[in-house]
């Protein structure tokens, strides 16, 4: 994969005009478009078709009870997402729902588990019941999603060697919380620079806000490749 390759773009707009703007600059810097609920809530379907171009991992996150995930999987694959989130929090059984949706064409959508959000750090865990730390609440919502079937995980770069060693090379790992050095944490918790985070084994990178954020997307963009090359 090329460095650009590793890198994915998060288009975190409800206006679908905005979204085409920054995909022309980024493109030719990254592997993948992210479109996400702001954009898909908006724009729906035909906002998605608009983006062209690129492969586009589909955020949708989806939780939900088994039925109910696998109706939405099957809802989006005429779209053709290259990679498709749903939260590992779901269950076993959501999870193996959700891989089955998703079919057997060579072309079907990657299936992402959600770990830990990377906006929750220990203190906000527990306060929503779970005592474990973050890293250790990821490798056992991890573990379970690789069992039940997904094809990859959502971590925080803070947890990827520690997945790529528990659970191999062959697991995708696609990793947000990524700050390159100097710009704002916002409400990310669990963080790491570009080049960082794919020395630790990342397979994919994400990162919005400080490349939207930037005067010059495209440049934003082209530095950060440029730093994971
Ligand atoms: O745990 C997660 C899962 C998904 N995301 C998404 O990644 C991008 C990150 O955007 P930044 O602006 O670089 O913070 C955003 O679309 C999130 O929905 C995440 O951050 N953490």
């Amino acid at each position: 994969m090329t460095a650009g390759g590793r890198l994915i773009v998060a288009l975190d707009t409800v206006d679908a005009d905005q979204a085409r703007s920054w995909a022309d600059a980024v493109a030719p810097h990254a592997g993948l478009l992210k479109l996400g609920l702001e954009f898909f809530l908006a724009n729906g379907a035909a906002g998605f078709r608009g983006i062209t171009g690129v492969p586009i991992f589909l955020d949708l996150k989806l939780h939900d009870i088994p039925n109910t995930v696998a109706g939405g999987v099957r809802a989006v694959l005429p779209l053709r997402p290259r990679m498709l989130t749903i939260h590992a929090a779901g269950g076993a059984a959501m999870i193996q729902a959700a891989r089955q949706a998703a079919g057997a064409n060579a072309d079907r959508p990657m299936i992402l588990a959600v770990t830990v959000l990377t906006s929750l750090d220990a203190a906000a865990l527990q306060a929503v019941g779970v005592a474990a730390s973050p890293a250790e609440q990821v490798l056992r919502l991890g573990r379970l999603a690789v069992e039940a079937g997904a094809d990859g995980l959502v971590c925080s770069p803070q947890e990827v060697a520690m997945l790529r060693q528990a659970l191999g090379a062959a697991v995708k790992l696609v990793v947000p919380g990524i700050r390159p050095a100097g710009s704002a944490a916002g409400d990310q918790a669990r963080t790491m620079t570009p080049s960082n985070a794919v020395a630790a084994g990342a397979d994919w990178i994400v990162v919005g806000r400080p490349i939207t954020g930037a005067a010059d997307a495209g440049a934003a963009a082209a530095a950060i490749a440029a730093e994971i090359a």
